[in-house]
């Protein structure tokens, strides 16, 4: 469960970034963000990630309570958290399957046991055969699934993916889409944001933002897009 309670965000010298938001976001759900350029979408989400911190409000993701979280109590959040974040890009000089390894790595699991989490997360992204390949050798929207991946083999209980169809054909951006969804399907709360109004047509749930403030919350009356 994710709780906004009239959270604002400022960053130094600037105005609202937002302003006011009370939201709740249940545990499983698919939730799309959306609003125009500066709306506030990647603060929203950077906060729930505990990258920003709110100005004003609470704000508590699985209990925690993000304005109060110690440095010690950040890789607990951040471990049950999977970030897609146009920043956090694949490392060039690893091949696709340690990208996809490194989350596993850097909490002590065995490498044999990573090495088989990875290939199954790259499986479900459609991506096994290309394990090998460099991630520059691979389309926008490959590489895209990869950072899927790398995402979600920690099986974390929240994915946060910041416009992860953004210069994405239609086809790569529904295989995106559909990776995400079907992460979705297993249980976790996943939030997209994204200026795709094709995706937005067919979500069942959406948050948008303007000049920061929340502009409306929809529950579509139609049921979510297929995995057509
Ligand atoms: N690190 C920062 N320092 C200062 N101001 C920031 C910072 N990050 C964002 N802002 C400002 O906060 C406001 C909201 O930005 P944000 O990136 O959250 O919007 P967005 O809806 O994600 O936009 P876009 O769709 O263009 O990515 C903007 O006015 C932006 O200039």
């Amino acid at each position: 469960m994710i709780e906004f309670q009239k959270v604002s965000k400022q960053y130094s010298g600037k105005s609202m970034a937002l302003s006011d938001i009370t939201l709740s976001i249940p545990k499983g759900e698919l939730f799309f963000l959306s609003g125009p350029s500066g709306a506030g979408k990647s603060t929203l989400l950077k906060m729930i990630a505990a990258l920003e911190r709110p100005s004003a409000g609470i704000l508590t993701v699985n209990g925690q309570d993000i304005g109060r979280i110690k440095p010690s109590g950040l890789p607990y959040l951040r471990r049950n958290l999977g970030l897609i974040f146009q920043q956090q890009r694949l490392l060039s000089d690893r091949n696709v399957l340690t990208n996809v390894m490194l989350p596993l790595i850097v909490v002590g699991t065995a490498k044999s046991d990573a090495e088989k989490r990875a290939r199954a997360a790259l499986d479900k992204v459609g991506l096994l055969d290309k394990a090998l390949f460099a991630p520059l050798s691979l389309s926008g929207g490959e590489q895209q699934r990869v950072a899927i991946a790398r995402a979600i083999v920690n099986k974390p209980q929240v994915i946060l993916a910041d416009e992860p169809t953004a210069n994405l054909d239609r086809a790569s951006a529904t295989k995106v889409l559909d990776a995400l969804k079907s992460f979705h399907g297993v249980g976790a709360t996943c939030i997209i944001s994204t200026h795709d109004e094709q995706i937005l047509a067919g979500a069942q749930r959406v948050i948008y933002l303007n000049q920061g403030k929340l502009a409306a919350s929809e529950s579509a009356a139609f049921g979510e897009r297929g995995n057509a």
